[in-house]
């Protein structure tokens, strides 16, 4: 799925606590952001609502952030599920191993886009300790690099990764894989001091070759979101022209 427009291009992660406020998010924002993704959060809260409650109230996309790692049939059943719910996008993780992914990828059936989620933003070198299974001295760069190129091998044609890493991935992929970029913070540094690591700002992503961006709490928490999200939409414009 190739974005269009700059609007397009932003995805705001519906991070609340209940449907309500799911809903007032998705009519104050339907207008200025392209796909509303559905996380942990409110999936849990409000279930396969929060996916109607898109569909009823936006002509936005849907991404289902579930971020699924299991058994390859678990997998597969869940993936059938989302894809009948009729969602754009689903997330896998890349460490779940070629036979999930293969599973996953079946499942979708061309119809719903798998991203393969490579490490998550905020992560950092010193969470990749031997002592989980991680080999010696391996950095966070060089073990996104090994899964986007792995799970391309396997089918997968879009990756959540950071900014930092999408340079790398259009050049060395070879091919046109998506890539869903998260940890999205503004240049004027509204949020600060939160769990995300390997950060960019909407010009440095989209300059770096990013398709999509993925932005909570900088439209969330601000003062007004609408403006917030077209602010971001125009810097993507501005960007993507430069
Ligand atoms: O590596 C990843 C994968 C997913 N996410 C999700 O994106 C949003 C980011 O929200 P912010 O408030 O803008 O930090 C959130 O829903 C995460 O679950 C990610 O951040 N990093």
């Amino acid at each position: 799925m190739t974005p269009q427009t700059p609007q397009d291009r932003l995805i705001f992660a519906l991070d609340v606590p209940d449907l309500d406020r799911a809903v007032d998010h998705i009519k104050t924002l339907g207008d200025s952001v392209g796909c509303f993704k559905v996380g942990l959060e409110l999936f849990i809260r409000a279930g396969v609502d929060a996916i109607r409650a898109v569909r009823d109230h936006s002509d936005a996309a849907v991404f289902l952030d579930l971020k699924l790692h299991d058994i390859p049939v678990t997998v597969e059943r869940a993936v059938t599920a989302a894809r009948e719910h009729g969602v754009q996008f689903l997330t896998v993780h890349c460490g779940g191993g070629e036979a999930m992914v293969q599973a996953a990828l079946k499942a979708a059936g061309g119809t719903t886009q798998i991203l393969g989620v490579t490490v998550l933003t905020s992560m950092t070198g010193r969470d990749l300790d031997p002592a989980w299974g991680y080999s010696d001295g391996l950095t966070v760069h060089e073990l996104v690099m090994d899964r986007v190129l792995m799970g391309r091998d396997l089918g997968l044609t879009g990756f959540v990764c950071s900014g930092e890493e999408v340079e790398d991935i259009k050049k060395q992929s070879g091919g046109p894989l998506l890539t869903v970029v998260p940890g999205i913070r503004l240049a004027d540094g509204t949020v600060t001091g939160d769990d995300q690591s390997r950060i960019t700002t909407p010009t440095d992503a989209i300059q770096r070759g990013a398709d999509y961006l993925v932005v909570g709490r900088p439209i969330r928490d601000a003062k007004d979101p609408q403006d917030a999200a077209r602010r971001i939409v125009d810097e993507i414009a501005h960007a993507l022209k430069a």
